[in-house]
């Protein structure tokens, strides 16, 4: 029996807007990330999906995607998992700082080795290691066996919570992870063998734009 799982990244946060990182803080959707949110939901409506579960952080900007999502595809009541396991990754002491200030303060690359390295935490803050050393376990106690028990389950989360779970998946190495970037909205549709491989992988819109 081979199970579905549906990973989206929330729609654009005000922090999102403003160039902020973010991490644990608890901004809300823009307007546009309301849309996104909107548009990953018809896409899904399209498949005609039906979840059996959905998965979403202790974060408002995700928890109000995933209901975004449910209320499009006519499932505004299923049952909602939140568990900060899934949150976006602790920023630490860049949490609240301008993107573009921080790269003029400590350089374009140490800022990307802090946003997209596996192993190197920002101060203060959790690595993409870290990220996934709470979103693993989590992963396989939570989701994966409903997954693989032939339900549908849709994990509504962030671009690195996400990133930590596609990496396994994807079974991608740490140099190749640096360049994964989740637009936000767009929902990836994994259908996973009865051994959790990965049988088959969908991405329902434009993964181009992502940054
Ligand atoms: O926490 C944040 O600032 C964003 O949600 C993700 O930021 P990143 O793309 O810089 O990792």
């Amino acid at each position: 029996m081979s199970g579905t799982l549906v990973l989206v990244r929330h729609g654009q946060s005000e922090w999102n807007l403003k160039n902020l990182f973010t991490g644990w803080k608890d901004p809300d959707l823009t307007d546009q990330g309301r849309a996104e949110a909107l548009a990953g939901a018809k896409a899904l409506a399209e498949t005609g999906i039906k979840f059996d579960i959905a998965f979403t952080s202790n974060l408002i900007r995700a928890q109000n995607t995933c209901q975004i999502i449910l209320d499009e595809i006519g499932q505004s009541d299923l049952e909602t998992v939140k568990d900060e396991a899934i949150n976006e990754r602790d920023y630490g002491d860049l949490a609240g700082l301008n993107k573009d200030d921080a790269r003029k303060k400590w350089g374009e690359e140490q800022v990307h080795i802090w946003r997209r390295s596996y192993d190197v935490p920002p101060p203060g803050g959790e690595s993409l290691k870290d990220t996934g050393a709470r979103v693993w376990p989590y992963y396989l106690t939570d989701i994966l066996p409903r997954v693989l028990r032939g339900e549908k389950v849709l994990v509504a989360a962030h671009g690195n919570s996400l990133r930590a779970l596609i990496m396994i998946l994807d079974r991608m190495s740490k140099e190749e992870i640096l360049k994964l970037n989740l637009a936000t909205g767009v929902p990836i549709v994994y259908t996973l063998n009865p051994d959790s491989t990965v049988a088959d992988k969908a991405v329902l819109g434009d993964m181009s734009s992502a940054h």
